[in-house]
């Protein structure tokens, strides 16, 4: 694999929307291989970083690197090139009720492979990411015809299909019961270590964050509040750090 001294690299960004100062010189640098939990209240900013990330808003100031590509020099052309080295999950999961599991995950393929390549390879590719996520069964069912639990699972056999280096988590486990919850984290876990994908992952389920992170970020007025393992993070003595392990 190519190597890249950051998958990730966002250096001092600020987005206000108005008065509301959202994102305040906020920087981070995403590793290859890396988990990287950003923690933050609700209302903190955790959705604009991502959006600015993905480029689905544009920040006032500061500079987003992917893969070596600021990202705001690509054309829309580059930018759905890169796009196909960065797998989102949704929070929604985002599957499409009228089609077969197959055809919601052959949908990517559509867009980044030729039709020879989906011709010799299309099956091949479903079935591994079936396998990954433990749903080689459901290939010829409906979104409908599944649990939670497991239409979150198929939404990631979908995100890595494409084998991304880097997969963007949008509170991967809210809306699961905690069993499921954890065996979410344990697949994230899985995902990381047989493809090496960095991950940036917006939580505030301290199961999965306990379960997923390398390292996390607090979002925090905007900043990079504090950074550390989970394991230094619950000992620091900042109230607003601590606010968000007061009961564990
Ligand atoms: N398009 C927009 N226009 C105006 N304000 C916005 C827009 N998008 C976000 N905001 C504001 O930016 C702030 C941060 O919102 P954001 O959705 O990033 O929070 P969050 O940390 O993701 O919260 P949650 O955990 O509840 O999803 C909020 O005050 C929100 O109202």
């Amino acid at each position: 694999m190519e190597s890249f001294e950051s998958i990730i690299e966002v250096d001092k960004l600020n987005k206000s929307f108005g008065e509301n100062h959202v994102l305040r010189n906020f920087s981070l640098s995403l590793k290859q291989g890396e988990n990287l939990v950003i923690l933050g209240k609700s209302g903190s900013g955790k959705s604009v970083l991502i959006k600015c990330v993905i480029r689905l808003i544009e920040p006032d100031t500061g500079k987003i690197t992917i893969l070596n590509h600021d990202i705001s020099l690509l054309d829309q052309d580059e930018m759905d090139l890169l796009r196909a080295d960065v797998g989102f999950l949704f929070q929604s999961n985002a599957l499409y009720d009228s089609m077969t599991i197959r055809e919601n995950l052959e949908f990517p393929l559509r867009r980044h492979w030729s039709k020879e390549e989906r011709e010799a390879k299309a099956e091949a590719a479903v079935k591994e990411a079936l396998e990954d996520v433990g749903l080689a069964h459901t290939i010829d069912m409906m979104p409908s015809e599944l649990s939670g639990g497991m239409r979150k699972r198929i939404a990631l056999a979908r995100t890595i299909i494409l084998q991304p280096k880097v997969i963007l988590y949008d509170e991967p486990t809210t809306g699961l019961d905690p069993i499921t919850g954890r065996e979410i984290s344990e697949l994230m876990n899985r995902i990381q270590k047989k493809y090496n994908t960095a991950s940036i992952i917006i939580s505030h389920d301290m199961s999965c964050i306990k379960m997923t992170a390398n390292r996390i970020i607090m979002l925090i007025e905007g900043r990079n509040y504090a950074e550390g393992t989970f394991e230094n993070l619950i000992k620091n003595n900042d109230p607003k750090v601590r606010d968000f392990f007061e009961g564990l």
